[in-house]
């Protein structure tokens, strides 16, 4: 019997959208089912309503900065309503370009909840269709930590549509939302503070980096509890719309808003899977190979709900391999290796490939570290501003098995770095290249003297 899609995608987030609107380029006959907004995360709740924000942080500390130079700006008051409403009239723009370009594109597009009825069929808003090829791009959902009290608490969506902005704000987490909101909302002139159960928070990244990030938002006003949990929360104030947090060291804080910015769960919310066959792996994500090919024949998973590496260029990229090999005559898999990634805090951090801790465990490492006051910052005084650069470089090889870089501009730097990497740059061919100066990207390419041997010695067995 035929199908009425050769395939069809359920999400239509950033990698639903690039597998969708590929493979109808392809020439397959294309259905995309989405429930809340085109775009997905990342579009209306993520990275680019996030990065708007934290853009908008950056002009009140820029205002002041501006003095050192001889300016005499005041910093005034920030309008929360005015810039929430821009950047929420700049989200509907993407939503609908997002909708369009599917529709331009060829594919069928549903504004419904897919949910499965048989591994060929779907219901999609109480239509059943059929397809030969199906693909679970549903991404992840917040996950609010256990906490007495978390029912009083918000979750990261909440933080892009808040009416007023809190004066007083505590932040649950120590990931890389936590650390972005609260760069974001200090920046705007709210009491932050973070709470996070690590000595650092960042967990996972280079550990010179998550030490100079905690130095730095200490230095600028956030306010740090490392080591702890809340251990209650409690609603406060003659309205009872304050929050009063207690934290696992006895700490007491009053705050207007309170985030569980706890991590994310693959969204299989409704999906009925089991109807499906597919299986889960030990961590309840859709199980997939490099290929993104499920236990199912037919049946394919891209993106946040197979928790590899979520990122939104990661599940674009998966999303594109797919449709290439499904429709495209060009098989091949998205390559998960030196992927750079950035997090967007004050001061931002990026980075590509092995941290210290992980490229260690392969042997020795010559390390070279550099931190000092970036130019701008010698005139402007500002506290918390030291840049921090960072090379692991293979002692036998000489490759650059790591680049990282906590500082201004961090992102847009390691972007290139990701280049080098990946291409398997070695320390001397960093050493070659000529510096553009006077940039801080620069100290890249001059770090000259080793600050440190990590890893076993050689042993040349
Ligand atoms: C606060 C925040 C900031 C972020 N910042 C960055 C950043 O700066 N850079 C970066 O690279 N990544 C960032 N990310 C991560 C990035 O947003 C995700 O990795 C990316 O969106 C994953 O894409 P996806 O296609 O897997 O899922 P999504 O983009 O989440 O799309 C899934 C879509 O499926 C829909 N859906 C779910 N179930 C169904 C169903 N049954 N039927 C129909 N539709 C359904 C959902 O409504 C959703 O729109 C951020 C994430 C968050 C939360
Ligand atoms: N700039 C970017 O690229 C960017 C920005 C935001 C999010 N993302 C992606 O989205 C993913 C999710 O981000 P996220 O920040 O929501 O989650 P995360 O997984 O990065 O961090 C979750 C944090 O919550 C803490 N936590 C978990 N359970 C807890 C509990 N019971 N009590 C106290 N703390 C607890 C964890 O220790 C961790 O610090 C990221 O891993 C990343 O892949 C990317």
């Amino acid at each position: 019997m035929p199908y009425d899609f050769d395939l069809f995608v359920i999400g239509g987030g950033s990698g639903g959208t690039r597998l969708s609107r590929i493979s109808a380029g392809h020439g397959a006959r294309v259905g995309v089912a989405e429930e809340r907004f085109w775009g997905g995360t990342c579009v209306n709740v993520g990275c680019v309503p996030k990065k708007l924000m934290v853009q908008a942080a950056e002009y009140g500390n820029w205002a002041e900065d501006s003095r050192g130079f001889g300016w005499d700006i005041q910093k005034g008051a920030h309008d929360w309503t005015a810039f929430i409403a821009a950047k929420d009239r700049e989200i509907d723009r993407l939503q609908g370009i997002y909708a369009a370009m599917l529709g331009k594109a060829g594919a069928k597009t549903f504004d419904a909840h897919a949910t499965f009825i048989d591994p060929h069929t779907l219901d999609v808003g109480g239509e059943h269709v059929t397809a030969a090829n199906i693909v679970i791009a549903t991404g992840s959902t917040p996950h609010k930590a256990d906490i007495p009290g978390a029912d009083l608490a918000g979750i990261t969506d909440d933080l892009f549509y808040l009416p007023k902005r809190p004066q007083r704000l505590v932040i649950v987490g120590g990931g890389y939302s936590a650390v972005e909101f609260a760069g974001i909302f200090a920046g705007l002139g709210s009491e932050v503070h973070l709470v996070y159960r690590q000595p650092w928070p960042l967990r996972g990244f280079d550990q010179d980096l998550r030490e100079a990030l905690a130095e730095a938002m200490a230095a600028g006003s956030i306010h740090l509890h490392p080591g702890v949990s809340p251990t209650h929360i409690r609603a406060s104030g003659a309205d009872g719309q304050g929050r009063h947090v207690t934290l696992s060291d006895g700490a007491e804080i009053e705050a207007d808003f309170i985030v569980l910015t706890t991590g994310r769960v693959p969204n299989l919310n409704g999906l009925n899977l089991a109807a499906s066959g597919v299986a889960l792996n030990a961590a309840g994500a859709v199980a997939v190979d490099n290929g993104s090919r499920t236990n199912v024949g037919h049946i394919y998973a891209i993106g946040d709900v197979t928790d590899r590496l979520n990122l939104t260029p990661v599940a674009i990229a998966e999303g594109h391999a797919l449709a290439d090999t499904l429709f495209g005559g060009l098989p091949r898999e998205a390559s998960l290796e030196n992927v750079p990634t950035a997090v967007f805090s004050d001061p931002p951090l990026a980075t590509v490939g092995l941290t210290e801790e992980e490229a260690a465990k392969q042997g020795p490492m010559d390390i070279y570290v550099s931190r000092f006051t970036p130019m701008r910052h010698t005139l402007t005084k500002r506290a918390g501003r030291k840049a921090l650069l960072k090379l692991v470089v293979d002692q036998k090889t000489q490759k650059v098995l790591g680049a990282h870089m906590l500082g201004e501009d961090a992102a847009e730097i390691m972007q290139g770095l990701g280049i080098a990497v990946r291409m398997g740059a070695t320390k001397q061919d960093f050493d070659r290249t000529i510096g553009i100066h006077p940039t801080a990207a620069e100290e890249f390419v001059t770090m000259r003297t080793r600050t440190r041997v990590a890893g076993a010695a050689d042993t040349g067995e």
